[in-house]
C-alpha cells in the first residue's frame, strides 16, 4: 500500500489485504458491534468469518453498565457465542487498577460506586464491597436530613469511588459521591471511560465522560481514567491474551478512545469504523488532537460483504 493517509475498505482487494495483514482482532462494541440492541448489518456474519480463518477475537469496550457476564448474555441474545474470557469492559480495567495499583484490600477497604451493575459486579468478584451504584435508595430525592447515606455519617471503610456511565444520574448520586470525594487524598477517584457521548440508533447521547465531569468540576479533582485509550487496559490484555502486538488490529467507532488505544499500544493496525461516532471527515483529518486510523470502512460488515 502506497498512501500513509487512512485506506477505505471498499473493494474485496483492500478487504482481503486486511483481514490477511492480522491474526487477533481487537473490537469495540458499542458503535461497532450495535447501537443499543439493534444489531448493526453483517456483523454476525463477520464474526464467524472471522472466526472461521482461525483469527482470534477480543472485545473491548468503555461500557461500564455491564459486566462481562452480562456481556456473554447480550452477544448470546444476537446469537453471536463469545466467552467471558474474550470481553475486557472498562469496569472490569477499574476494578484491576483498584486491586493492582491502588492495593485496596478486600474485607477492608469499601468502594462507593457512581455507576451501573457493570462496575460493582466485576469489584464484587475481586471482593469489594461496593456502596451506591444502583442502590434504590439512591433513586429518592435528595435531602441531606434524610439521606441514608448521610444521616449516620459516611463509611470510613470507604477508600475509593468508581465512577462510570449512569443513566440513571441524579442529584443524590451526585450529592453522596461528592462527599467521599470531599474526602481528600484517603478516597481515591477513578473514572471508568472518559467518552463524552455514546451512540444509540438514530442518536447521540451523553456519555460516562459527561457524567463523571460533573464530580470532577464539584470536587476539583481529576480522576484516573481506566477504560480505551488508557494502556494499563492494553498491557492487561496483551498479557493475558498473550498477543503479538505487530498482529493485532484495534477496531473502533471513536478516535481518541479507540484508535488512540491502537496507535499507542503499537498494535499492528486501526480500523475506524463509521457506524457510530465519527464522520469521514474527522476519519481523514490531520490534527494534533488525535491520531488518524490505518484503515477506515462505512461499516464492520463491510469486511464480509466484500469479501464473500
Ligand atoms: O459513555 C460511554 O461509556 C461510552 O460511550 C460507551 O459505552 C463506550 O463503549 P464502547 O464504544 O467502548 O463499546
Ligand atoms: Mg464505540
Amino acid at each position: 500500500m502506497t498512501t500513509d493517509g487512512p485506506i477505505k475498505i471498499e473493494s474485496k482487494g483492500v478487504a482481503q489485504e486486511f483481514l490477511d495483514s492480522f491474526d487477533t482482532f481487537l473490537f469495540d462494541c458499542d458503535g461497532v458491534l450495535w447501537l443499543g440492541t439493534h444489531l448493526l448489518p453483517s456483523i454476525r456474519e463477520t464474526l464467524e468469518l472471522l472466526n472461521k480463518l482461525g483469527k482470534q477475537l477480543v472485545f473491548v469496550t468503555n461500557n461500564s453498565t455491564k459486566s462481562r457476564a452480562s456481556y456473554c448474555k447480550k452477544f448470546a441474545s444476537f446469537g453471536i457465542s463469545v466467552t467471558e474470557d474474550q470481553i475486557f469492559t472498562s469496569g472490569y480495567a477499574s476494578a484491576v487498577y483498584a486491586r493492582d495499583f491502588l492495593k485496596l484490600e478486600p474485607g477492608r477497604d469499601k468502594v462507593w460506586v457512581f455507576g451501573e451493575s457493570g462496575i460493582s459486579e466485576e469489584l464484587g468478584l475481586m471482593g469489594y464491597e461496593c456502596l451506591g451504584g444502583t442502590d434504590p435508595r439512591l433513586d429518592e430525592p435528595f435531602d441531606h436530613k434524610s439521606s441514608p447515606f448521610l444521616v449516620d455519617g459516611l463509611d470510613p471503610a470507604v477508600r475509593c469511588v468508581v465512577a462510570g456511565l449512569d443513566t440513571k444520574i441524579n442529584y443524590h448520586r451526585l450529592a453522596v459521591s461528592l462527599q467521599y470525594l470531599q474526602q481528600g487524598e484517603k478516597v481515591h477517584f477513578v473514572g471508568t471511560n472518559v467518552d463524552s457521548t455514546f451512540p444509540q440508533k438514530g442518536f447521540i447521547f451523553p456519555g460516562a465522560g459527561s457524567c463523571i465531569a460533573s464530580l470532577a468540576c464539584s470536587s476539583g479533582r481529576t480522576p484516573t481514567y481506566c477504560g480505551k485509550p488508557n494502556m494499563n487496559m492494553l498491557n492487561t490484555i496483551v498479557s493475558a491474551k498473550k498477543l503479538d502486538r505487530s498482529r493485532c488490529c484495534m477496531v473502533g467507532d471513536r478516535l481518541n478512545t479507540d484508535i488512540r488505544f491502537g496507535v499507542e499500544g503499537k498494535l499492528g493496525g486501526t480500523l475506524l469504523v463509521l457506524t457510530g461516532i465519527e464522520t469521514e471527515e474527522r476519519a481523514l483529518e490531520v490534527t494534533q488532537e488525535h491520531p488518524r486510523p490505518r484503515f477506515y470502512a462505512e461499516k464492520l460488515g463491510d469486511v464480509y460483504e466484500l469479501t464473500r
